[in-house]
């Protein structure tokens, strides 16, 4: 088949890529020039594993195309696929800009019948409205069919290929049929519905997943004042499988291009009709102040900031990526700078994307972990990147000004940590920090 995907963002690429290497035609469109060109050159836009090698090879054997010409596209194809952007307005609700811009270049652009996928996360009626403005634009038949999109950033690949559902919300049951064909190779586990409810399966999925990672910060803060451990506590409620040992890692609270967004557009798509969605605003605010908890643990730790030198290892909202949006990094290192500290910072793949988000020239980038902790007063870990669980803590404690570790991803085990020397905190795992160890760590410090 002949598709055209618009919008080159993760959704639009890795579609595409995946539409591609089973055997279909693809055209990617997107607006922007340096993106398209860059990916004819080969290169990925965006850091995902396995992702630049796939658009090459698929390029390489001709059925992966990318322009900037998306009326060509559009007459091409018998599928149009819309996965541009859908980013959060200032009052939280979903800006649909992009994507009614695209369905009207796209009504434009038609020379008979399409189904138009819809793949980029919407609110409840944009698919129905989205059809009644095309529907306005063009003499041709179509079907607008929803298929929203489940990927996980770092995993994109994986999951595109082996996704746990496909689902697929249509008026129309031909059109519907069609694209539960187009997914066939993937996956057998299809659900096909109407419009609303897949837009709703889409943000209540996300809802769902955001409040497990709330309710888990929530047991460990609990956690830190009791006295148990949040690994243990989740690892023991994960064995049932009603509550599934996924999505219940403490932290510093989800950041990302998604969950934030989207649990805001839900109480706006609540509150539109006059419900007030307690629970998720709940989620969001303990989510929100999580991110406090290392700059809480930071201050109390040095007495402080003025003057302290901290460093910061992992910048992207999780690993395996370089996407900053949203990420509890830009918040943590915007109050270490505002609170006087001075601030080096460090990951594997993100200080570019980080610096051009946090845009303050007194950050001071390292190329390396160790590099980062040199003469610091404290390190704190933000994001699990793989590299961080393979360091020598005894090395990196011999460095620092004073060895205080604040571990906002709980990456450490008490064997990693033991004759490392270190001051250490996680979050909700007070059994790690041995008090009687800690005190002669800081008595040779004193000495
Ligand atoms: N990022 C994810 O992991 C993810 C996962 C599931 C769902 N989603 C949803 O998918 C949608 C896309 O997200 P993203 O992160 O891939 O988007 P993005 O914002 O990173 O990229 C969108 C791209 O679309 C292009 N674009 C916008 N308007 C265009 C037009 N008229 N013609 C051609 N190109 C145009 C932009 O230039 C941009 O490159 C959003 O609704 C998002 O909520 C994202
Ligand atoms: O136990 C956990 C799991 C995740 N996170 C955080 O939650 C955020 C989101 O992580 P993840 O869901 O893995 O990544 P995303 O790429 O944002 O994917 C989510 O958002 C996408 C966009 O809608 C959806 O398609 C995916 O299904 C959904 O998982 C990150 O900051 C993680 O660090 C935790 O703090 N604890």
């Amino acid at each position: 088949m002949n598709l055209a995907v618009i919008g080159t963002g993760y959704v639009g690429l890795v579609t595409g890529v995946c539409f591609s290497d089973i055997g279909h035609r693809v055209t990617c469109v997107d607006k922007d020039a340096a993106k398209v060109e860059k990916l004819r050159a080969g290169q990925s836009p965006i850091y995902e594993p396995g992702l630049e090698e796939l658009i090459r090879k698929n390029m390489n054997e001709g059925r992966l195309h990318v322009t900037t010409d998306l009326e060509s596209a559009v007459e091409e194809a018998e599928i149009v696929v819309l996965a541009v952007g859908t980013p959060q307005s200032v009052n939280g609700e979903a800006n649909l800009q992009y994507i009614e811009q695209a369905a009207r270049e796209v009504a434009t652009a038609m020379n008979g019948y399409k189904i138009i996928v819809v793949k980029s996360t919407v609110p409840v009626g944009t698919n129905e409205r989205i059809a009644a403005r095309i529907g306005g634009l063009t003499e041709h038949p179509f079907d607008v069919v929803s298929v929203p999109e489940f990927l996980r950033e770092g995993s994109a690949i994986k999951d595109t290929f082996h996704p746990d559902r496909i689902v697929i919300g249509a008026a129309s049951r031909e059109a519907a049929e069609k694209i539960k064909e187009l997914h066939q190779p993937l996956t057998t586990k299809m659900m096909l519905t109407d419009l609303r409810s897949a837009e709703m399966i889409k943000y209540a999925s996300n809802a769902f997943l955001a409040t497990k990672i709330s309710f888990i910060n929530e047991i460990a803060n609990l956690c830190e004042l009791v006295g148990a451990d949040v690994a243990q506590v989740a690892q023991g409620m994960g064995y049932d499988r009603r509550i599934g040992d996924s999505f219940l890692n403490a932290g510093v609270g989800y950041g990302g291009s998604c969950f934030p967004k989207d649990t805001q557009a839900l109480i706006q798509i609540a509150g539109n009709v006059n419900y007030d969605f307690k629970l998720l605003r709940s989620v969001v605010e303990v989510n929100k102040n999580q991110r406090f908890n290392v700059f809480n643990q930071l201050v109390r730790l040095l007495n402080g900031l003025h003057h302290k030198t901290v460093g910061v290892w992992g910048l992207s909202f999780k690993p395996n990526t370089d996407d900053v949006r949203d990420a509890p990094s830009l918040e943590i290192v915007g109050m270490l700078l505002a609170s006087g500290a001075k601030v080096k910072i460090y990951d594997p793949v993100a200080m570019e994307r980080f610096c051009e988000m946090l845009n303050d020239p007194s950050v001071i980038c390292c190329s390396s972990a160790s590099e980062a902790a040199s003469n610091s007063d404290a390190v704190c870990l933000l994001t699990e990147w793989d590299e961080f669980r393979h360091l020598d803590l005894k090395h990196i404690a011999s460095l620092m000004r004073q060895p205080i570790l604040v571990d906002g991803r709980n990456v450490y085990t008490a064997e990693d940590l033991n004759g490392a020397g270190l001051i250490y905190r996680s979050v909700g795992r007070p059994m790690l920090s041995s008090p009687v160890q800690e005190e002669e760590n800081v008595s040779a410090l004193q000495a």
